[in-house]
């Protein structure tokens, strides 16, 4: 029998609308460009890098029973994933992420993850019911957790023993919401995936660099911590010490979901039993080439 899974990813599964542009944008911006719909949601973003690595993802989270969820479940399908567990909810609507990228960058997005806060727990089911795990018998492996579940689900979360054997890595939804991780900052099996900006915040503290980032997460009781900051250095900490590495440089072409796509390049790597330097390595090349418009393996 081929295994369903190899990995739980946990929290938002949504639809993605994009807008690009190639030129410069500001506030109030109306210009000519590209308006696509695609996955998205940190969960399913690390779903899909993993795939392209040849990992199946299971995921855990909730969509709406509307056409728009109909899609998403297809394509998450199609995609190779497992959608067995996802909590489909009759009265919730689908989720959805809406961000306009101009040729500086992003410009401005919103996140309505609404439906998957108010889906809360349900979200977590076969990790209780013995479907997956429970208590007594707590799932073993990976999973991946985005940040935008609710700060008290998380808080549930980090202390429940439905989770107490997994290898748990955590990455906030976005910078606004990374404050909602702090459970996980003093945990003895997470691993935290942040960048500068989110490092700062956990931390409230401004960094320079991902490597004195890095270090002060750690500072503040994480066990390991792995901080990006865009085309400069980025860090993997642990308490056996610090590796710092610097990713290709390439022409960015988009910028929506470089760290989602670096966190995954690096859990698998791990999973296939690379070390430290040579997950890091290959986290940075994916998530290169992933920005300069390429698909990462
Ligand atoms: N300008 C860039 N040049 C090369 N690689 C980049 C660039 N921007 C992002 N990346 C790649 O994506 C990773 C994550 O980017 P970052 O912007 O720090 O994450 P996030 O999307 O979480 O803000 C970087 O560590 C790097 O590998
Ligand atoms: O509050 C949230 N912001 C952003 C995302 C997801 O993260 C990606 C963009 O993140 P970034 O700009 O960090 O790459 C998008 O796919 C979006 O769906 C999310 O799930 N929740």
């Amino acid at each position: 029998m081929s295994k369903s899974h190899d990995i739980l990813c946990i929290g938002s599964v949504l639809w993605d609308v994009i807008g690009r542009a190639p030129v410069h944008m500001r506030q109030g911006s109306d210009v000519a460009g590209r308006i696509t719909r695609l996955p998205g949601g940190v969960a399913m973003n690390i779903a899909m890098t993993l795939a392209r690595f040849g990992l199946k993802a299971s995921l855990l989270t909730a969509i709406g029973r509307d056409t728009q969820g109909d899609e998403l479940i297809q394509a998450c399908e199609e995609l190779g994933m497992d959608t067995t567990h996802v909590y489909r909810s009759e009265d919730l609507p689908t989720d959805r992420y809406m961000a306009v990228e101009g040729a500086n960058g992003l410009i401005a997005a919103i996140a309505d993850a609404h439906s998957l806060e108010a889906a809360g727990s349900k979200i977590l089911r076969a990790l209780n019911d013995g479907t997956l795990g429970s208590d007594d018998a707590p799932y073993e492996g990976f999973i991946a957790l985005d940040g935008n579940l609710t700060q008290r689900l998380l808080e549930k979360i980090a202390v429940s023993p439905a989770f107490a054997k997994a290898d748990l890595r955590v990455a906030p939804a976005s910078p606004g919401k990374a404050e909602r991780l702090l459970p996980f900052l003093v945990h003895d099996r997470a691993t935290l995936y942040v960048n500068l900006e989110e490092a700062g915040l956990l931390c409230q503290k401004e960094f320079t660099s991902s490597e004195e980032a890095a270090k002060g997460l750690l500072d503040r009781g994480a066990r390991r911590a792995l901080v990006t900051d865009g085309g400069n250095s980025a860090s993997d900490a642990t308490p056996d010490g610090i590796i710092t590495q610097i990713p290709p440089s390439v022409m960015v072409t988009r910028v929506t979901g470089a760290g989602d796509t670096f966190m995954a390049a690096h859990i698998a790597s791990e999973n296939d039993g690379a070390n430290r330097e040579d997950s890091l390595n290959r986290a940075l090349r994916a998530a290169a080439t992933y920005v300069s418009g390429g698909s990462p393996k």
